[in-house]
């Protein structure tokens, strides 16, 4: 996403926050950042007496919290994390390191202390970038603290008490929570506000800009503004080769600023102004000055105007192959890649250069690259590949878009328009009615879910089930991570013969594989077979809610009291800022489908009414979150 290009820099990394912490999870996804959560066990005992300022004790804990995540998650499979992120609050009065208090009394005595008076909270950060050598833990560590000042008013005892009651001090660093009740008891902030709630958003994209886009000593220009302190800024048009990364660059800072990268009109004038500028050493004031004769640039409409170009881009360098070849060799020019594709040079330059744009490959005076991201996840064989899911996308999805409109007038699929009838039976009519589109489809399927496995797998802890049967489970790619994490665990595939007869094109050889059966059959028609643990992931997106009661009764009739219901589907939820994709695969249902993707609320009715409670939800930040519930 254009706001945040700096946060972008971890997609495809595998990002662990170390912290059991709700307000630092919600802050950072809030923020956009996708993220594994495995809180540190690490004891927060550390002498303080060894430590000479409160923030360097903060520094050393979110270090151990951040280093003990990584080690325990190398050991366990031998993968590290790419990222592992710690952190540590505490509050500082009088010299005095405040963390969370022990009981009520505890909570008592430290706001007792902050009664009346100014602290500092405090909260260490340290972001530890990873890799593993010979199965061994490799690690580099960068750190950095905020510090935030905050006042107490003079507080009543019984206010107090009556605080200390409502139970919101116990695990909050110096017995309150600002952004709760404990507000009340604030007389004012200095300083960034999300430091004191646990996460120091501001400073930490700052650090991520260091990490990621280190300035070069003399493209660094102190540039004066009016009103504003001086700030680093860059040289915008420096040569050809390094423009992108220097106008994310700018795009950062200007956006830790509070400012918007393009705020002087067009893109390209307000380059030229600064570069202008910065040549005559002249100040920025007249920027400013034009800003508030000129509507703002609308850069969010301009991202989706663009955004099917970006999609087509992506979709045809991947239908090309184009990753593929460049993953082989380390740097071609667009002539090989021409020669090789049997393309146009002109047309393969300007998609490379497109595909470049969108940080999908590197480009230097040699010739192209791929990213990280595109050897990771674009590479038809490498272990995430989305290329499958991608390519479903560009020859089977685009289509169906194309009808969008005739979808939402009529409020119904539009498998009508491409297969020129309407289909009765949804699978075998469409993806299934030829063995190309079969494989093509399953290979989507496979995709997603080798991507999202992981996390639906680990949501829960699902040791206390023995057997499991992944309805509609496809390729036995979640069955498969499922036998991995839990040794005791059988799983039944139960899926329509047609789809098992191609399962071989995708099995691997896997650990576990032989506590994996697949059985045919049809979930609406057929008997499903006995287990402690039902799975449905992305199989209830497919239907009306009719034909989701047909199901859930089925199941809820053949499974014991006691025994357990998993649901993997990307739920709507308005006050996620990085939901959208769930909103558009909503879309996507219309067009496609009979169903469309439900909120956690409409997913409680649906298992409620089939007797399933304790209904529980992980929002696992990856692409499918996870819901649990209980058979009564
Ligand atoms: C001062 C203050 C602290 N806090 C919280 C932030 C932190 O979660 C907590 C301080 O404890 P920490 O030890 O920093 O964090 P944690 O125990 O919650 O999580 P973990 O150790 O797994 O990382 O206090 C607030 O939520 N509001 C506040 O106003």
């Amino acid at each position: 996403m254009v706001l945040c290009p700096v946060i972008r820099k971890l997609v495809g990394k595998r990002v662990v926050l170390a912290s059991a912490s709700p307000r630092r999870q919600e802050i950072l996804n809030s923020a956009g950042l996708r993220f594994e959560v495995v809180p540190s066990r690490f004891k927060e005992t550390l002498d303080k007496a060894a430590f000479s300022t409160p923030y360097e004790y903060a520094l050393e804990t979110a270090k151990q919290k951040a280093l003990e995540v990584a080690n325990r998650m190398n050991k366990k499979d031998f993968r590290s994390p790419d990222v592992v992120i710690g952190a540590d609050t505490i509050v500082s009065v009088d010299g005095q390191i405040l963390e969370k208090p022990a009981d009520k009394q505890h909570a008592y005595s430290m706001l007792s202390r902050l009664n009346g008076k100014e602290h500092s909270v405090f909260t260490g950060v340290a972001i530890v970038l990873c890799s593993t050598k010979d199965k061994q833990l490799e690690t580099e560590v960068f750190e950095f603290y905020e510090e935030t000042k905050v006042k107490f008013s003079d507080l009543s005892e019984e206010l107090l008490w009556e605080y200390i009651h409502s139970g919101e001090p116990m695990d909050k660093a110096g017995g309150y929570g600002i952004q709760s009740l404990g507000g009340m008891l604030v007389e004012y902030v200095h300083g960034d506000f999300l430091n004191v709630v646990g996460f120091p958003l501001n400073h930490f994209c700052k650090k991520l800009v260091e990490l990621y886009y280190p300035p070069s000593k003399d493209a660094i220009h102190h540039v004066k503004h009016d009103s504003v302190p001086s700030v680093e800024t860059f040289e915008v048009l420096s040569d050809e080769e390094s423009g992108s990364s220097n106008s994310t660059q700018q795009n950062v800072t200007s956006m830790l600023k509070g400012e918007s990268a393009f705020s002087c009109g067009d893109p390209g004038s307000l380059r030229k102004k600064e570069v202008a500028q910065h040549v005559s050493g002249e100040p920025m004031a007249n920027c400013s000055e034009n800003v508030e004769n000129q509507a703002p640039f609308p850069t969010i409409l301009i991202e989706l105007l663009d955004g099917f170009k970006a999609s087509k881009a992506m979709f045809v360098a991947c239908k090309l192959k184009v990753f593929d070849l460049l993953k082989g060799k380390d740097i071609l020019k667009a002539k090989d890649v021409a020669a090789h594709i049997n393309a146009s040079v002109c047309g393969i330059e300007r998609l490379l250069d497109a595909c470049t744009a969108l940080e999908l490959l590197n480009k230097t005076n040699e010739g192209y690259s791929n990213t990280e991201l595109a050897n990771k996840f674009l590479v038809s064989d490498s272990e995430y590949s989305l290329h499958g899911f991608i390519i479903h996308a560009n020859d089977y999805v685009w289509q169906f878009f194309t009808h969008l409109e005739s979808a939402v007038k009529e409020g119904t699929n539009q498998n009508h328009q491409i297969f020129e009838k309407k289909a009765q039976n949804l699978f075998q009519d469409t993806f299934y009615h030829s063995r190309e589109t079969k494989l093509r489809f399953m290979n989507a399927m496979h995709c997603i879910i080798k991507v999202t496995a992981r996390d639906v797998a680990t949501a829960f802890d699902l040791s206390g089930f023995r057997s499991a049967c992944d309805l509609g489970g496809c390729t036995g790619a979640l069955a498969h991570v499922l036998v991995q994490e839990y040794p005791d665990l059988h799983v039944t595939v139960f899926e329509l013969p047609d789809v098992i007869e191609n399962i071989s094109c995708f099995q691997p050889l896997g650990q576990g594989s032989s506590r994996i059966t697949f059985t045919p059959g049809d979930f609406f028609k057929d008997n499903i077979p006995k287990a402690d643990l039902y799975i449905l992931s992305r199989i209830l997106h497919d239907w009306s809610d009719d034909k989701i009661d047909i199901l859930l009764s089925k199941i809820s009739d053949t499974c014991k009291p006691g025994s357990g219901l998993l649901l993997a589907e990307m739920v709507l939820d308005k006050k996620r800022r990085h939901g959208r994709s769930a909103w558009l695969q909503s879309l996507n249902m219309l067009v496609q489908t009979e169903g469309k993707e439900r909120s956690c609320f409409e997913y409680r009715c649906l298992l409620e009414r089939h007797g399933f409670r304790n209904v529980q939800i992980v929002q696992t930040g990856n692409w499918l979150d996870a819901i649990l519930c209980t058979k009564c």
